[in-house]
């Protein structure tokens, strides 16, 4: 089976020029509080997307995490280039702003069955070529945390395009999908993540799932809600590999800021 490769080297002050030089990234804004490295993330993003509110985040609170510098200069700097959602939250000053600077505000209030997360991802899919969806990864910054109905939202989008690597991102912790047509290789950037993880079948139970370089490894164990399920794990080497007969959620803490 083939192999699949994940990394957080994004969440790294500078790039590896070794590790990771394929890949692309992404960013989507929701409508939570940023997470601290939200800039870092911005930089790194060719495309940028505000998810209806997240938009408001953007012009409300990069101002704050970039308190030394002046507030419409880091405005006018950090100008997503979508905004779409039912807009049901987006604020008119906002929209005026940004739409003024170019961005491209996609309004789809008739679309009351998916969540404005959807409809960004949505987005990317279509805007992606299926020869650079290996190489995109999707940053979802503010997916944890806050009303549990949306955090689920959230998880169920890995499910729905499961053929995309897409990550939920906190200040606290990142979540992916590992889906089961792969082996799995995750490669441990110490400095920013763990140690403290876990691997939980949340769409359907696991009959079998193997790992290695946790503390407590699984091997060909049987994981289900309302049965095992690995939490409060501990990530122990440099790389974890993970091969199961599920589709399973990977989340990871990220380390604080000394
Ligand atoms: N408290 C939260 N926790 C996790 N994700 C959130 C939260 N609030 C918003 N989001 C995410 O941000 C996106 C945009 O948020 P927004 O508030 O604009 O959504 P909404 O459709 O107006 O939500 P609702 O009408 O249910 O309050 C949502 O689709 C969701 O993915
Ligand atoms: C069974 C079912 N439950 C809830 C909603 C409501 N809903 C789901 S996504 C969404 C858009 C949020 O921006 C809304 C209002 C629905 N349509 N169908």
């Amino acid at each position: 089976m083939a192999v699949m490769s994940h990394s957080s080297s994004f969440l790294l002050p500078t790039l590896p020029s070794s590790n990771d030089h394929d890949a692309t990234y992404a960013l989507v804004v929701l409508n939570q509080r940023l997470p601290r490295f939200t800039p870092l993330l911005w930089q790194r993003a060719h495309l940028r997307l505000c998810a209806d509110g997240g938009a408001n985040r953007v012009y409300d609170e990069m101002p704050e995490i970039l308190r030394d510098e002046d507030v419409l200069d880091v405005r006018r700097r950090f100008k997503p280039d979508v905004i779409k959602g039912d807009m049901d939250s987006l604020r008119t000053d906002v929209k005026e702003f940004y739409v003024n600077l170019g961005t491209n505000v996609v309004d789809e209030a008739q679309d009351q069955d998916t969540t404005d997360l959807h409809k960004c991802i949505a987005y990317i899919q279509d805007c992606t070529r299926e020869m650079n969806k290996k190489s995109l990864n999707i940053l979802v910054a503010g997916a944890l945390g806050g009303r549990f109905d949306h955090e689920i939202g959230n998880v169920n989008v890995l499910y729905k395009f499961s053929d995309l690597r897409i990550i939920l991102l906190s200040d606290d912790c990142l979540i992916q999908l590992l889906p089961k047509t792969h082996h799995h290789e995750i490669h441990i950037e110490s400095s920013v993540v763990g140690p403290h993880c876990g691997l939980i079948p949340i769409g359907a139970p696991s009959a079998r799932t193997t790992t290695t370089g946790l503390q407590w490894d699984l091997t060909d164990m049987e994981m289900s809600f309302g049965g095992l399920i690995s939490t409060s794990n501990i990530a122990r080497e440099e790389k974890v590999t993970v091969e199961s007969d599920s589709d399973l959620l990977w989340t990871i803490s990220l380390r604080k800021p000394t």
